[in-house]
């Protein structure tokens, strides 16, 4: 079968790794797993062994008829869709219960995919997924680190990470250039535990990542705060004057969003 690069069609043919990604999502006897991308079903044969039901996404019109037809199985729906274009919460009404999403993603729309997902997390409870080893870098960072950012902080916002496992290129076929990465994400979002609102916190985050290695005071000049309303914010939000946004943990900076906004 031929594979088509500009999909991200890297076909994983590690069984241990299939094994452990399934694995990873917990007990799934009754539960509706999404499928992002099954490609040619090397991760939905093990799903539909032992899920509830199967959901599986495929973008790839010659792929999904062939998918349906190697599965046969009645609790597995395969759908010819892009991920970016699903309905989660339509599917979770009508499943009555929380998703579980599991997929290793097709890498060139890994951040949109995310923030997908992130924007439908109130019909999600987990997702186990797969992307290019330096987004899980990226994603699972702690604050002072050289991967701490507003992927972090998006992610994070939606609920706690956990990095799983990484394999090298020859898991695949074809190989990719890159490692990969599983990563577990529990879906639990943060706004209201720390009184931020959802679509300005996120845009607040966009503001002070926006200049990678200036101070988070330059970042908000930039943004247009005046000089006295940055200096008495960072103080009372007990953030020293020359702080970079990278090493704000996620409760310093809502701290500072909330004072900003007084
Ligand atoms: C990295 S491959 C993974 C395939 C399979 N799950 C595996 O592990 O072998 C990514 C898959 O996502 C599919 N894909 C690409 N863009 C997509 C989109 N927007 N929506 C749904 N699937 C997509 C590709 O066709 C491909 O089958």
């Amino acid at each position: 079968m031929s594979q088509k690069p500009k999909l991200g069609q890297n076909f994983l043919r590690d069984q241990t790794a299939i094994r452990r990604i399934v694995a990873a999502l917990g007990d799934i006897s009754a539960q509706t797993v999404v499928e992002i991308g099954p490609g040619q079903g090397a991760i939905t044969g093990q799903l539909a062994a032992q899920a509830g039901r199967v959901i599986a996404l495929e973008l790839d019109r010659e792929l999904a008829p062939r998918l349906h037809a190697f599965l046969g199985s009645d609790r597995v729906t395969v759908l010819e869709q892009d991920v970016l274009q699903f309905d989660f919460a339509s599917a979770a009404a009508e499943a009555r219960q929380k998703l579980a999403v599991v997929g290793n993603l097709p890498y060139y729309i890994t951040s949109p995919i995310l923030l997908r997902l992130a924007e439908s997390a109130a019909s999600l409870n987990r997702a186990v997924l797969m992307v290019q080893r330096e987004v899980a870098d990226r994603i699972v960072a702690d604050p002072g680190s050289r991967d701490y950012g507003l992927l972090t902080v998006t992610v994070q916002m939606y609920g706690p990470v956990e990095r799983l496992f990484t394999l090298p290129p020859g898991a695949f076929s074809p190989p990719p250039e890159v490692h990969s990465t599983v990563f577990r994400w529990r879906f639990a979002p943060r706004f209201n535990e720390l009184g931020v609102e959802e679509a300005p916190f996120l845009s607040f985050a966009r503001q002070v990542f926006a200049l990678k290695r200036k101070t988070l005071a330059n970042n908000l000049r930039a943004a247009s705060y005046s000089p006295d309303t940055i200096q008495t914010a960072l103080c009372n939000a007990g953030i020293p004057p020359q702080a970079r946004a990278e090493e704000l943990s996620i409760e310093a900076l809502a701290r500072l969003f909330l004072e900003l906004r007084k």
